[in-house]
C-alpha cells in the first residue's frame, strides 16, 4: 500500500502501472527516497538561482541554527522553519522546540516565518513571542476551504485573528509588539531555552 501510494504522488500514472507489474516489489523506503530526495541538490544551487533573480527567495523547512546561517550566507531573503507537516519521519524535533536558537542565529538579517500546528491564537502568540516574524498557515484554511468554500476559508483566518486578540488581551498586553521571550514560560531544561 505504501508503494501504491508513494508511486501515484508522483503523477506518473504510466509508473504507477510498472510498479505493480513488477515481480520484484521494491522497499518501501527506497521507493520513497527515489521520490523525495535529490541528492544532487547542494546549497550551491541557491547562490546559481540567488545568481539568476532578483525576486525575493524564502527558503521553507529550515530545523537548525547551522542551516539558518548558510540560508542567509547563500542569499535568502527570509526563511521559513518548518516541519513540513511532522509526517515525513517520527519522533522529528517539533518545528517550535527549533524556533528560539535559530531566531538567536538569524539575529534580524532576515524575517524568520514560522508554521507547523498553528491552530489558534494562542498557537500565534507564542510563536511570536518566541521570534517568529510572522506564521504560516497549512492545513487549518484548507479544511475551512472544503467546509464551505471561499467563505469557510474566510472564517478559518477571522477566527484565529479573533482569538489571537482575546489571547494578547488575556496575557495582559496591548499589542502584538509587546511580545516578547518573557511573554512565555517553558521548561528551561528543554532544548536549551
Ligand atoms: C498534503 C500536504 C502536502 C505538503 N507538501 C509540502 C511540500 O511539498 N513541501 C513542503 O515544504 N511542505 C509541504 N507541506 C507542509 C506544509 O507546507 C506546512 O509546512 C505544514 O502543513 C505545516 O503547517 P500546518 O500544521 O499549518 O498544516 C505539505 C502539507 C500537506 C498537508
Amino acid at each position: 500500500m505504501v508503494r501504491t501510494l508513494v508511486s501515484m504522488t508522483r503523477h506518473h500514472p504510466g509508473d504507477f502501472r510498472a510498479n505493480l507489474r513488477s515481480p520484484e516489489p521494491r522497499a518501501a523506503v527506497e521507493t520513497f527516497l527515489d521520490v523525495f530526495s535529490r541528492s544532487s541538490l547542494t546549497w550551491d544551487d541557491l547562490a546559481f538561482v540567488r545568481d539568476r533573480t532578483t525576486l525575493p527567495i524564502i527558503l521553507k523547512g529550515i530545523q537548525r541554527p547551522e542551516d539558518a546561517e548558510r540560508a542567509v550566507a547563500s542569499g535568502a531573503d527570509g526563511i521559513v522553519v518548518s516541519n513540513h507537516g511532522g509526517r515525513q519521519i517520527d519522533g522529528a524535533i517539533g518545528a517550535l522546540d527549533t524556533l528560539p536558537g535559530i531566531v538567536r542565529q538569524v539575529d534580524g538579517r532576515v524575517p524568520v516565518l514560522f508554521d507547523s500546528g498553528i491552530r489558534t491564537g494562542s498557537d500565534i502568540l507564542i510563536a511570536l513571542a518566541l521570534g517568529a516574524t510572522a506564521v504560516l498557515i497549512g492545513r487549518p484554511w484548507v479544511y475551512g476551504l472544503a467546509l464551505a468554500g471561499t467563505a469557510g476559508a474566510e472564517t478559518v483566518l477571522r477566527n484565529l485573528l479573533a482569538e489571537l486578540d482575546i489571547a494578547l488581551g488575556l496575557s495582559g498586553h496591548a499589542s502584538l509588539a509587546e511580545l516578547g521571550s518573557g511573554s512565555v514560560a517553558r521548561d528551561q531544561t528543554l532544548h536549551g531555552f
